[in-house]
């Protein structure tokens, strides 16, 4: 029985199809399943014809319906794999498939489509550009460079009559994909080895025969997943074809693939990587990963908010099609689960945060009885940072104690000092029935290593702001193994005070940690402006070393942020809501818009100006079906992990960011001062990194000097 294939390129036009149309393919789709090949070449309904003057000669179309028709690559070698390359109208599906030529990549041992004809037409018209033109785009890159990374012969006269990036780029759905990703990188000022470790090494199947062109159809579609998706049987064909369709739940890159399904880690791994680059979509596919290995131990998929891990929650469904294997599956954020363990000892005292306005008042009416020398804000740091963080439950503990990291050393006596303030703050809280969210993890954490680890494999997102205590949560939940903990995370979205040492919490991905540089959701406008919100800034690592936005890209282009200053609030609100009118009008859902301010009242502001201009709107608080029409207002910490075609990111003032009320003052504390004015700078990244085709960024008065 012949198999069959998709090609990504199907997807595009598929999405868009009417219902009819989509009958007709799932039922075209039915029969590649059903027929032998002979009874597919002879089958009246479907007409799998060959074209007349097509560049392939494998290449066939197949009747939809009376308008439509779908371009197939017949296999001509024996293998038995159909490929469905694109389903178009009539004419424009014969124009299409006669144009392509089909090969497989010399290096990466893929399949690639290329437009013939339109890269003959192009070559001879750049030529005469490139023979004026000082220098040429790929100049320093030798033809041997060039073919060594899979550029081939019909290729290469093109290639060598390209000038800049747009004129490349001019070329992205004409050349071979894997070639035009290798010219891409190039493009960008990546060394040939560096582009054969990213793109060709990762392809390029582990025990491909050393001469190319010796594999036939079946095994070149099989070596291209990042592109094809092969079905395996008539529930995958449904699957597929009637499901919406998301690229992350079948295509993923080849450095994305590597990491999700590498089939067993020695220990804890780590993946990291610009905002958009897949790491939520790579810790999704590690859960299926997870799942498809022998036993039946629980997971759990944990992340830092309610909304996160909702969402976490509907993608996984998305990609996980078995309910038994998902009811394995626990989705929770890392408190919720401590709540849930501390509750089946007892009851859970009421929950507090230790930096919120009542526990700052506590502090300093404790510093004022004690009649120490410090105020609210140091002792809640001391509290949150060197006795939460490190679990410290007596003084003696705290004496020997390391404050590494700290800005402000103490003596025995300070210390002393401190923990009679710290016990005191503990007195109070307990005597109220209340505890703060980190003491219930550390109570967790002590419960878990009593009772033993409850989880047989651990996925953290977001992991970049967990902190200490609830690592120990985490730490404690698995027994240290292979593949205990798969941690994704971005240190440059770090928008709290914490910063953490994983090996010192028992916690070591050396040798088990990779980055993700391509980015899927933004445009490179949008990176490039943003990146520059984090220029200079030295930003570190979740394990160790530094971690930068240096080789970070974003193949999509688009237009760049819009940036509007305006004289008062009304103004800016006024501006605000004409943007968003212009969207709408647009085309743009009202659900794929938002609108992020640093504080909740502004955001209430500008909900009610739209409201008023008739616009609706949805408060992301209130945890809005996904469906819910209107455009979304949110803090910027909300905005976290989140994503929209556009955003405006609104009272970018001096007043706003950085907020002084969240930065330690240097004199109290110069060390966490300086972490918590990068927070205050990756909150305003992390904001405007949420949009994928349009951001929009205003203030009044005085602009925040955080802004590039
Ligand atoms: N292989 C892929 N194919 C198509 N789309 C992808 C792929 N990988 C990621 N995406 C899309 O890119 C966007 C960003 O992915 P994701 O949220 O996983 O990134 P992230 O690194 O976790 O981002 P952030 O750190 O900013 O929260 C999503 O829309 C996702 O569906």
């Amino acid at each position: 029985m012949p198999q069959l294939a998709f090609a990504n390129g199907f997807f595009e036009e598929y999405e868009r199809l009417e219902k009819p149309v989509r009958r007709g393919v799932r039922e075209a789709m039915a029969k590649f399943q059903k027929l032998s090949q002979a009874e597919l070449a002879a089958d009246k309904g479907l007409r799998l014809e060959a074209l007349q003057n097509a560049r392939d000669r494998r290449i066939r179309t197949i009747r939809i319906n009376d308008f439509w028709r779908g371009v197939v690559l017949a296999p001509d070698d024996g293998s038995g794999t159909y490929l469905l390359l694109k389903v178009l109208p009539h004419d424009k599906a014969i124009e299409w498939a006669r144009k392509r030529v089909v090969t497989v990549n010399s290096v990466t041992r893929g399949l690639e489509i290329r437009n013939v004809e339109a890269i003959e037409q192009l070559t001879p018209i750049f030529q005469q550009a490139a023979d004026r033109a000082p220098k040429l785009l790929f100049t320093d890159h030798s033809d041997a460079v060039l073919r060594d990374l899979g550029i081939d012969e019909d290729v290469l006269p093109a290639v060598r009559t390209i000038i800049d990036l747009d004129q490349l780029q001019a070329f992205s759905k004409l050349f071979p994909e894997d070639q035009y990703e290798v010219l891409w990188w190039l493009a960008q000022g990546f060394t040939p080895q560096e582009v054969w470790n990213q793109v060709v090494a990762v392809r390029r199947p582990a025990d491909a025969p050393a001469e190319s062109g010796t594999e036939d159809l079946a095994t070149a579609i099989a070596n291209t997943p990042s592109r094809i998706a092969l079905v395996s049987g008539p529930e995958e064909l449904e699957d597929i074809l009637t499901k919406p369709f998301s690229a992350w739940r079948i295509f993923l890159h080849p450095s994305q693939r590597r990491i999700a399904y590498k089939p067993s880690y020695a220990g804890p791994a780590q993946v990291s990587g610009g905002p958009g680059t897949g790491k939520t979509v790579v810790a999704l596919h590690r859960v299926k990963h997870l799942l498809s290995l022998p036993g039946d131990g629980r997971i759990l998929l944990t992340t830092f908010t309610n909304a996160l891990a909702d969402s976490l929650r509907e993608n996984l469904a998305l990609l996980v099609d078995d309910e038994q294997a998902l009811q394995r599956v626990d989705v929770t954020t890392v408190n919720a689960l401590a709540m849930q363990v501390v509750a089946e000892h007892g009851p859970v005292p009421q929950l507090v945060s230790e930096n919120d306005y009542h526990s700052r008042k506590r502090w300093q009416k404790i510093a004022k009885s004690l009649g120490l020398p410090w105020n609210e804000h140091f002792l809640m740091l001391e509290y949150r940072h060197v006795i939460l963080a490190q679990g410290i439950t007596s003084l003696e503990e705290y004496l020997r104690a390391s404050r590494a990291g700290r800005g402000v050393a103490l003596r025995a006596a300070q210390r002393e000092q401190v923990w009679r303030a710290v016990a005191e703050f503990e007195r109070q809280l307990a005597a109220d029935g209340r505890c703060t969210h980190l003491q219930l993890c550390l109570r967790a954490a002590e419960l878990l290593a009593a009772d033993g680890p409850r989880y047989r494999h651990v996925v953290v997102d977001e992991a970049q702001d967990l902190h200490p205590a609830q690592w120990r949560v985490l730490r404690n939940a698995v027994a240290e193994q292979s593949d205990d903990l798969f941690i994704a995370g971005d240190p440059h979205q770090r928008i709290y005070d914490t910063r953490v040492s994983l090996r010192s919490l028992g916690i070591n991905v050396s040798g088990r940690s990779a980055r993700l540089r391509l980015n899927y959701r933004s445009t490179q406008e949008i990176l490039t402006w943003a990146a520059g919100i984090m220029t200079g800034e030295r930003v570190e690592a979740l394990d160790e070393g530094i971690d930068t936005l240096a080789d970070y890209r974003s193949r999509l282009r688009g237009s760049r942020p819009v940036l509007v200053s305006a004289g008062t609030q009304p103004e800016e609100l006024d501006a605000l809501v004409e943007k968003v009118r212009q969207w709408l009008e647009a085309g743009v859902e009202p659900s794929d818009i938002a609108v992020a301010a640093r504080f909740r009242e502004f955001g209430s502001r500008a909900a009610d100006r739209l409201k008023d201009a008739g616009i609706p709107v949805v408060l992301l608080k209130d945890g809005p079906d996904p469906s819910a029409e209107g455009v979304r207002i949110a803090t910027m910490h909300a905005m976290k992990g989140l994503e929209f075609r556009c955003v405006a990111v609104i009272g970018v003032t001096e007043r706003a960011l950085p907020l002084q009320a969240a930065v330690t003052p240097a004199e109290i504390d110069r060390v966490q001062h300086e972490i918590d004015m990068l927070a205050e700078r990756s909150l305003l990244f992390v904001a405007c990194t949420r949009a994928r085709e349009e951001l929009y960024v205003s203030w009044h008065g005085t602009p925040s000097p955080l802004l590039p």
